[in-house]
């Protein structure tokens, strides 16, 4: 599959502080990646890296296999950007303000313009200094979506956003993708990020400390489990299990309960030889799991896809 964004080495500092500390990734053609980190760990510096805002001062980032250095007005014709800080023109409308950037672009069609500012509830007769943050938000949207560009690359996108408007701009990064688009974007909120994304890229401090999707995120986590039995079970039924942490039988013989770390397969496997009346096994909040890889200790990247460079 074609790679649209590649990072390599990507570095970095302001005065004497990190920024980014060689950042190695690459997403691919069709591809929602989500990328993710606490506050201050490095995601605006590597989205205005790929923009040409700011310079890296090691390494390199290519999207559409443009630099963004050298080839920038090319970059900037094929790629929908929204900035962590947009700001807009206050005294015109949302509509003249939509028509300006459409024309700069080379013209989108009107319709198009009306179609997203419909379905993300923006009032275009407004006047945008009158708008509030979701609303101008909106306007960012909009103006990064409208000439259906190749990559968005989107800083914080929901900033803002009721929870309809949310919905729908997750529907629109959906199609954006069905359509073979590419869709690159930061953000705090890990359910928007478990219900559009293809993979996860966590960073924290400059260093990317995980990739993979969030099933793959999921796969290595600790989940609470409790078994019910039809009859009794041999006491030993379970004993050596692996990636089992104090899972034991009650007296009775009839619930298993404790926690697994990793796959439950092997749990299965020998759950599969008795009568089960009940199985629970409750996964980690999606907030708990990165809230882990967010505060966790240095780490090699954890890499579950495969297919990171
Ligand atoms: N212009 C700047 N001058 C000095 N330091 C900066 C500058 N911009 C960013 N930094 C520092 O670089 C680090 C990464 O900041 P960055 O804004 O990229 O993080 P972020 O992940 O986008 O955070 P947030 O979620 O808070 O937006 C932080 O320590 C920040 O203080």
């Amino acid at each position: 599959m074609e790679k649209v964004i590649e990072l390599r080495e990507l570095t970095k500092t302001y005065d004497s502080r990190r920024g980014l500390a060689g950042l190695t990734l690459d997403v691919f053609q069709g591809e929602v990646f989500g990328f993710l980190g606490p506050n201050g760990a490095g995601k605006s510096t590597t989205i205005r890296l790929l923009l040409d805002l700011i310079r890296p001062t090691a390494g390199n980032a290519t999207v559409l296999g443009l630099d963004p250095r050298g080839e920038g007005v090319e970059l900037r014709r094929r790629v929908g950007y929204l900035a962590g800080d947009f700001v807009c023109d206050g005294r015109q409308n949302v509509r003249s303000y939509l028509r300006f950037l459409a024309a700069l672009r080379g013209g989108v069609p009107a319709p198009r313009i009306d179609d997203l500012a419909d379905r993300l509830g923006l009032d275009q007769t407004s006047k945008i200094k009158k708008l509030s943050k979701g609303n101008r938000q909106k306007v960012g949207l909009v103006q990064a979506f409208m000439h259906a560009p190749e990559v968005l690359i989107l800083d914080e996108p929901t900033s803002g956003l009721d929870p309809l408007a949310q919905q729908t701009f997750l529907d629109m990064v959906a199609e954006t993708a069905l359509d073979g688009r590419t869709v690159f974007m930061s953000s705090h909120i890990m359910s928007e990020v478990e219900a559009v994304a293809h993979r996860v890229g966590i960073i924290r401090d400059g260093r990317l400390v995980a990739i993979d999707t969030v099933a793959g995120l999921r796969a290595d986590t600790v989940r609470d489990v409790v078994v019910t039995f039809g009859t009794s079970v041999p006491v030993t039924a379970f004993s050596d299990l692996p990636g089992a942490i104090s899972l034991g039988l009650d007296e009775t013989c009839r619930t298993l309960s404790g926690r697994i770390a990793g796959s439950p397969d092997a749990l299965i496997k020998a759950l599969s030889r008795y009568t089960v009346t009940s199985l629970r096994a409750t996964e980690p909040a999606l907030e708990d799991l990165f809230h882990a890889y967010y505060e966790g200790a240095e780490a090699a990247p954890r890499t579950g896809s495969g297919r990171v460079a």
